[in-house]
Parts: structure tokens; sequence; C-alpha cells
């Protein structure tokens, strides 16, 4: 449904932030795990948003304080809160985007893997409502760990016979925020022109940045990339190092997640030439899912985007890192036809 804004304090408001358009569509986007750490600044973040028409916060606990919070704020959204699985229906139908950062998250020790067990449950508990109450929404997948998260969900959607690949995203936009945070840094750059692509998956080495094709180009020398190669992998760990027990990355993950949610709200709203970095079915290596860059458009992915030309140091990168996904690609595929009982 199209609803005029233009001449509205609204329709000023999107003209003034360049999304200039005589009409603005509605879209309601949820967000199961609102009430979380990421939840809460991602329910704001998306809140601010003005794409954004109706806004469906969805825990099992805690979202009606927090959509009353949120709903104060003088932005174009209605917000309604949901709490406990027989709110989901209501809270999901009608959904052009749900954003899935509901599951819990590390300790210091812990790898991502160390999360499956619960969080498969949870993100498959999730899936199944959206193949019921809304399955042509665009699900942007942030529960971790987001290589096993995203796989699963496929899973739950063939299951229910409502996959669609052009829909299902993971999140690893983090990763870009934090390839980008750190070249500018060590580039001298200004951070706001700085864009890095990150490639492969979201945990440890299969986090791949491409360093060689960041702009501006800073021709560091091959240390320097290392460097900012490791640390871009080694973020998560430590954001959940310094929290010492108090859970991982939530404030910088609610800003690169409401990044990639407003990048699909603008591909569905037909605005040309949306590129970002996800984890998604793929073809671009011989694994199943794999994140590259994306164009995406009003059905979800219009084109998955190749590598591009690799250095030598990331050649040898990927190539280990597709060794390590091959290697958990047989128990992640243990685990959903095992472990996971798919409805
Ligand atoms: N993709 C990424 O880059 C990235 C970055 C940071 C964190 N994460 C992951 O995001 C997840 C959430 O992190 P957090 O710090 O917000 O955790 P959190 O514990 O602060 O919040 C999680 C929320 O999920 C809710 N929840 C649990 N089960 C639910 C269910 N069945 N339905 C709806 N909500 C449910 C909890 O009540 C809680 O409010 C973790 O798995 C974490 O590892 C991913
Ligand atoms: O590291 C984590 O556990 C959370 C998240 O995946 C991150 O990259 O910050």
């Amino acid at each position: 449904m199209f609803r005029s804004v233009a001449r509205s304090a609204a329709g000023k408001h999107l003209l003034r932030r360049g999304y200039a358009t005589e009409s603005v569509p509605d879209r309601k986007v949820a967000v199961l795990g609102a009430a979380g750490g990421i939840g809460q600044p991602l329910a704001l973040l998306m809140k601010l948003n003005p794409l954004v028409s109706r806004l469906a916060l969805y825990d099992i606990a805690n979202t009606p304080g927090v959509a009353a919070d949120v709903n104060h704020v003088n932005t174009r959204s209605e917000v309604a809160g949901y709490v406990g699985e027989d709110q989901l229906k209501q809270a999901l139908e009608g959904c052009d985007v749900v954003i899935i950062p509901a599951g819990v998250p590390r300790k210091p020790g812990m790898t991502r893997d160390d999360l499956f067990n619960i969080n498969a449950g949870i993100v498959k508990g999730l899936c199944a409502a959206i193949a019921k109450y809304c399955p042509n929404a665009l699900v942007n997948m942030i529960s971790n760990p987001v290589n096993s998260t995203v796989p699963i969900a496929a899973e739950v959607f063939k299951k229910a016979g409502t996959y669609d690949e052009k829909k299902l995203f993971g999140v690893t936009t983090l990763d870009v925020v934090r390839a980008k945070t750190f070249y500018a840094g060590k580039a001298k750059a200004n951070v706001a022109d700085v864009n890095v692509p990150v490639v492969g998956g979201h945990a440890g080495i299969t986090i791949l940045p491409l360093f060689s094709q960041a702009t501006p180009k800073a021709n560091l020398p091959e240390e320097d990339i290392k460097a900012l190669t490791k640390r871009t992998q080694d973020g998560g760990t430590e954001v959940v190092e310094a929290k010492a027990g108090k859970g991982s990355a939530t404030l910088s993950m609610a800003y690169a997640g409401a990044i990639f949610a407003d990048a699909c709200l603008k591909g569905l709203n037909g605005v040309p030439d949306v590129v970002e970095c996800s984890f998604v079915q793929s073809t671009v290596t011989e694994l199943p899912f794999f994140a590259s860059k994306v164009r995406l458009g009003k059905n979800g992915v219009e084109e998955v985007m190749g590598l591009g030309p690799l250095s030598d140091y990331e050649q040898a990168v990927t190539s280990v890192a597709i060794g390590v996904f091959t290697l958990a690609a047989s128990s992640i595929g243990f685990a959903v036809v095992n472990r996971i009982a798919i409805p």
C-alpha cells in the first residue's frame, strides 16, 4: 500500500534525508528479540528510519515497556510491543522485513558455535512462525552462529514450502563496519569515505575483509593488511572480552543491523544500486552459503556479486576459510537434519 507523505512533515523530513520520492510505501518491520542488548537500540534506530511505517517489537519478555518508550520518539512509524508466543502472529503479520537478534550472546572463552544448541532452537521456532505469518518478508538473521543459523532458517522455510533464497540474509554488516573503522584509522582516511567489502562468513577466519579492494587506496604494507585482517576477524572477541561476561557487541551491532535493514527497505522501494555485503545462498564459491556483495532490489537479492580480484594473501585466506566452512558444513548438515527437528 502506498501513502503519499511528500507534503506532510514526515515527507519533508524524508526529502531532507535524501529519500526524495513522491510517495513512500508503508513498510512494516519486526524486531524479534527486541528487549535484548541489540534489540533495544535497534528498535530505536528503526524508529528513526523514515522508511518504516509500522514497527513491531517482539520478545519473550519486556517488550511493552520498550515499545512504550520508543513510541514517544516523534518520527513516522507506529510502534507496538508483542510479548510471548501468543502474540507472535500479530507481530509478524504484514511484515516486509523481519530482523532477528533473538538468542544468547557469547561470554569470554566461548566461540559463536558454543551458542548453537540454544540459538538454533530459538531461530527454528521464529522462522517457522515467519513461514506461517509473513512468508514473503525479507529475513535479516543476526543471531549467532550466523554461519549456521542462516542454513537452519533455509531448512525451516524449505520444509514449510516458503523458501525463497532471495529473501534470507545473514547480517555480516558489523564486519564491514569494523573493517571500515580499522582501515580508516590505519590509512588515515576519513572513515565516512571508506569502503571495504567483507566476504566469507561471520566467525573467526571465515571473516575475509578484502582490503586490496578498499577505497580510498592507501597502499598499506602487507604486515598492516595482515594485522587489519586479524583485528576484523577478532572484532567480536575484542568486544566480548572487554565486556567481561556482560555479553557481546550490542550498540555497534544495532548500528550495523539498522544499516542493513535500511538497505533492504531501499531495495524493496526500488532505489537503484543498493549494495551491501551479506551471507546469502550463493554460487560464488563451492559453498552453498557465502557472504559477498549483494545487490538489493524489490524482491530482495537481485544479484549476488562475485569476489572481484583478490590479492595473493586474500586468495590464501579465502582457501583456508573455504576449507573450514567445508568441514563445518558437514556438522551443520548433521545438526540441521539430526539435532534440530525441522517441522
Ligand atoms: N551477526 C552479528 O554480527 C552479531 C553481532 C552481535 C551479536 N550477535 C548475536 O545476536 C544475538 C543476541 O545478542 P544480544 O546481545 O542482543 O543478546 P541478549 O541476551 O541481550 O538479547 C537477546 C534477546 O533475545 C530474546 N529471546 C530469547 N529467546 C527468544 C525467542 N524465542 N523469541 C524472541 N526473543 C527471544 C531474549 O529475551 C533477549 O531479550 C546473540 O546470538 C549474539 O551472538 C550477532
Ligand atoms: O562476537 C560475537 O559473539 C558477537 C558478534 O558475532 C560480533 O561479531 O560481535
